[in-house]
């Protein structure tokens, strides 16, 4: 793996290749390798890096370091780094293509974060755009349109935040935003069954998008019956870890506590071993193609059309505010 180019790629071997599930929505192009491009968005300390390096089996992203004590309290501004993993998922080779954004929120005012993430994510629109309208095609062009936007929430217990509102509602038409409550060992099970249920709520109420794992293929049960199942677990209650232990000659991968232990593969436990089934095996090719589909179109044709919308509008007004005007 490589921070940046994504051109020194690594192989990581799979624990979950044994895995094997129902309705896998497999892409054919297995040998050439399927891009697949996630960001990673939420406040410092909500474990994105823990969780990337979990999903990869692999020191992807070291934890950060503070150098400088003093320091340590004054914010960074938010940066965009890309890191790029080869990872061979029951057979197929998937090229997992990572945008952190470390530093955001952590602001008091956080526009200018809503605003840069935004601009990212229509700016690898643009490119593709710029590249349909060329005359003679570039063979290798490089597609940095983000499928999955995994958005971290803290596990208050409460409810949604301001920030978290704002940040989804702005971005649910130009991501598959995929909420996930980040360490969520630090709520007992009924306390997150409450929580998730109250997040959902917010979503709802305040009208965000997401991606709810839409039922494409409606002649297909069991893909009917897995999204409906999925859509249940809405927010993805997710621990991360790195520490591996052997159980009964297995590796496992635990948080270990005092009390007791976390085993961040058990469905029991956490939601994460189904979040990363679903991005990396059977929901890729769907979160690809509604990016393309549906997200992308309804850019273009905003763009093409200089359909001011809401988001633009949006943007505008966030201008004018920063101006003074
Ligand atoms: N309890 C618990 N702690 C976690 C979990 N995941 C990560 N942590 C811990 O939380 C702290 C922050 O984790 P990071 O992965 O660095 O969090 P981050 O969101 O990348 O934060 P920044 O590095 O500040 O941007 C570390 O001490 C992790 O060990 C989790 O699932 N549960």
């Amino acid at each position: 793996m490589k921070e940046g180019s994504g051109e020194d790629q690594n192989v990581a071997p799979s624990m979950y290749s044994h895995v094997s599930r129902p309705s896998s929505h497999r892409n054919k192009n297995a040998r050439k390798g399927l891009p697949f491009n996630v960001m990673l968005v939420g406040e410092s300390g909500l474990g994105r890096k823990t969780f990337l390096n979990t999903l990869c089996e692999s020191t992807v992203i070291t934890a950060s370091e503070v150098t400088n004590a003093e320091q340590a309290h004054i914010a960074e501004p938010m940066q965009f780094k890309n890191y790029t993993v080869e990872m061979d998922e029951d057979g197929m080779k998937i090229i997992l293509n990572i945008v952190d954004t470390p530093g955001f929120g952590d602001g008091i005012d956080n526009e200018q974060c809503f605003m840069q993430i935004q601009e990212h994510l229509e700016l690898q629109f643009d490119s593709v755009l710029a590249e349909e309208n060329r005359i003679k095609r570039n063979t290798k062009f490089n597609d940095s349109r983000i499928h999955a936007l995994l958005y971290f929430i803290s596990p208050t217990g409460h409810s949604l935040r301001e920030i978290d509102i704002e940040l989804m509602k702005r971005l649910g038409s130009r991501a598959n935003i995929i909420p996930v409550i980040g360490r969520s060992d630090s709520l007992t099970p009924r306390e997150l069954v409450l929580f998730k249920q109250r997040v959902m709520s917010d979503i709802v109420s305040h009208n965000i998008s997401l991606f709810n794992f839409p039922d494409l293929n409606d002649e297909d049960e069991d893909a009917v019956e897995e999204n409906s199942e999925l859509r249940a677990m809405l927010p993805f209650a997710v621990v991360g870890c790195e520490e591996v232990i052997n159980e009964d000659g297995r590796p496992v991968r635990v948080r270990n506590y005092p009390w007791g232990v976390v085993q961040v593969d058990n469905d029991e436990h956490s939601d994460f071993d189904r979040l990363r089934y679903v991005l990396l095996n059977s929901h890729i090719s769907d979160l690809r193609d509604r990016t393309q589909n549906e997200l992308y179109e309804i850019y273009r044709t905003e763009k093409l059309s200089g359909n001011t919308s809401v988001l633009a509008n949006n943007t505008s007004q966030a201008v004018i505010s920063a101006i003074g005007a």
